[in-house]
């Protein structure tokens, strides 16, 4: 829990002139400053954070964390004002440390998992293995907090004060451990630079996020941030090295004398051997330590294999029996909204839902299912507005090559106007079936399966709305395809 106020040196900060006040709360946002606080004015996308320094002096900020650009926008309010100022390069950095010294406690063994598809699934799946082992444990990501404890999170990797509150907040109800998400947005901003790791995982690395980090270099250098700095020297990496970048992420956190523990299909530390798929889920056979083991999953999809590997592998650089680990799979459930089956057709066609929202989560959902199915696959596909825009053809070309019949709607149009998000999306997929109304799209979807086909409703898995502008209207599409299959079955009363 965090004190009622502490000095600022106790925090590890120097300010200019040795002036050390009693700070009584850490914001981000100059309007959460209350009384006593230390404002952290840190430069942003569209304004420095140092331009609302003014306000967070009116609202009684004892000190200014801030850079160099921000010190020269706000000098002369804080000399008038006698604020405690702390100027450094790495403002970013430093709050995270900050905040997990003013919050203390965080849960004992932490990890992080990082890669462009997964880590909620992986995150999840660490956190059930924990349970089933009889440990407290969260995860903390997209879907909020998880587990032995739960919260809601606004963001995959929240921002530092956000974090390290949830953090507290779950030691102190008892929770011993904790698997969190590491975003390419929360590494390139330093949110979990605070956090303790003893371990790291990697799952993936595809396309995603270009509109903010630009380039595919920057895009991994971000996560590759996650095992170049944030875990420690005496953590373990835990990889994928099925994927090229995988390998690159090992040599950097050997490089530093981590630990590696590698996972992958063709080789590894923990190697997947073999996959027997059925309409429930699948066997598999894998390997550790020249031993092998054949365990059942009851889940969907052959890459939610390579999934729960890696959350094994993480679990166990975390110091658990390997044998104890395994034996759990059999226990393992569906992650909300990732190949979640949300309800069946008389005639036996599966609805399935699920959160892929990249080119490649949806060509490696739909290619998951095919084992499953033995007709024809349809797919409902659309892209979000206010992001990544070049992913959208991609997108609809991977659910034209790999779906049998493709239906393209929206998908949080946010800001922009949903008929040109589709029409990107049609460039990959031009002969789809365009239905702009999601609850229609799914009617339509269900309609078109008959005996042995399944559907996918991709792109929004757990979410329960559809942001419009800045209206979030209610919509789940596990909700949305029941309804559908209950009209069309002649169910609705
Ligand atoms: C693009 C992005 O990451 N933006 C983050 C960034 O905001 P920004 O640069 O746009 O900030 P800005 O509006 O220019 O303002 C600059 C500074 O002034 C402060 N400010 C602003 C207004 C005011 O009145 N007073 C004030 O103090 C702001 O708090 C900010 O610190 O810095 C802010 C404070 O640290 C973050 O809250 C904000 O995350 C926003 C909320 C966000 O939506 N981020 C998303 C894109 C994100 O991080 N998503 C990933 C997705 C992961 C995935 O899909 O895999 C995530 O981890 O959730
Ligand atoms: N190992 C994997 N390889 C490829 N695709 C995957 C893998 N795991 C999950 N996916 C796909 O990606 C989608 C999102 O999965 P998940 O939510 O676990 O990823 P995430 O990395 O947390 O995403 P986000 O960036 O939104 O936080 C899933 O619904 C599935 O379609
Ligand atoms: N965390 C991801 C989720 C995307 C989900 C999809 N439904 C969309 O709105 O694009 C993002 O914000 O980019
Ligand atoms: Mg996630």
């Amino acid at each position: 829990m965090s004190p009622s106020s502490v000095s600022l040196s106790s925090l590890g900060l120097t300010a200019r002139g040795g002036a050390n006040p009693d700070i009584a709360g850490l914001a981000v946002d100059s309007r959460l400053v209350r009384e006593g606080f230390l404002f952290a004015a840190l430069p942003g996308s569209r304004v420095h954070g140092a331009e609302f320094i003014q306000y967070a002096v009116r609202m009684g900020a004892a000190a200014v964390l801030t850079d160099a650009e921000g010190a020269v926008i706000a000098a002369d309010v804080m000399a008038e004002a006698g604020v405690a100022v702390i100027v450094t390069d790495a403002p970013r950095e430093v709050l995270s440390r900050t905040a997990a010294l003013w919050f203390g406690a965080q849960p004992a063994t932490m990890v992080a998992v990082t890669g462009t598809n997964g880590k909620t699934s992986v995150s999840t799946f660490v956190r059930q293995i924990w349970i089933e082992m009889g440990l407290s444990a969260v995860n903390l990501g997209t879907t909020g907090v998880e587990g032995a404890w739960t919260a809601p999170l606004a963001h995959t990797t929240p921002e530092p004060i956000t974090l390290h509150r949830a953090l507290a907040d779950a030691a102190a109800n008892g929770i011993t451990h904790g698997a969190m998400e590491a975003s390419s947005h929360g590494l390139d901003q330093r949110r979990l630079d605070g956090v303790t790791l003893k371990a790291a995982g990697f799952t993936n690395f595809t396309q995603d996020h270009l509109d903010y980090h630009e380039t595919f270099e920057a895009y991994f250098d971000a996560k590759a941030g996650l095992f170049a700095r944030v875990l420690p020297e005496d953590g373990t990496a835990v990889v994928n090295i099925d994927d090229p970048k995988g390998v690159e992420m090992a040599a950097i956190a050997r490089a530093r004398g981590c630990a590696v523990i590698t996972v992958g299909r063709d080789g590894g530390d923990l190697q997947l051997s073999g996959q027997r798929f059925d309409a429930t889920g699948q066997d598999l056979r894998f390997s550790w330590c020249g031993k092998d083991y054949q365990k059942r999953l009851e889940l969907i999809g052959g890459f939610q294999a390579e999934n729960v590997l890696l959350a094994c592998g993480l679990v166990i650089a975390c110091g658990a029996d390997a044998a104890d680990v395994f034996d759990t799979l059999p226990h393992l459930t569906t992650v909300r909204g990732r190949m979640q089956l949300a309800a069946t057709r008389d005639n036996g066609a599966a609805v399935f839902v699920d959160y892929a929202h990249t080119p490649d989560a949806i060509a490696t959902a739909l290619k998951a299912m095919r084992p499953h199915v033995m007709g024809r696959l349809v797919a409902i596909v659309g892209a979000g507005g206010d992001r990544d825009a070049t992913k959208r053809p991609l997108m609809g070309a991977a659910a034209a090559e790999h779906a049998d019949l493709v239906i393209v709607t929206d998908d949080n149009p946010r800001s922009e106007d949903p008929a040109v998000i589709r029409s990107a999306v049609l460039l990959g997929a031009p002969d789809a079936t365009e239905v702009g109304d999601r609850a229609e799209a799914i009617l339509r979807g269900v309609d078109a399966i008959g005996p042995g086909d399944a559907l996918l409703v991709a792109g929004k898995g757990h979410e329960t709305g559809q942001t419009v502008g800045d209206d979030v209207l209610p919509f789940d599409d596990v909700e949305q395809a029941s309804v559908a299959v209950a009209a069309l079955d002649g169910r609705l009363t």
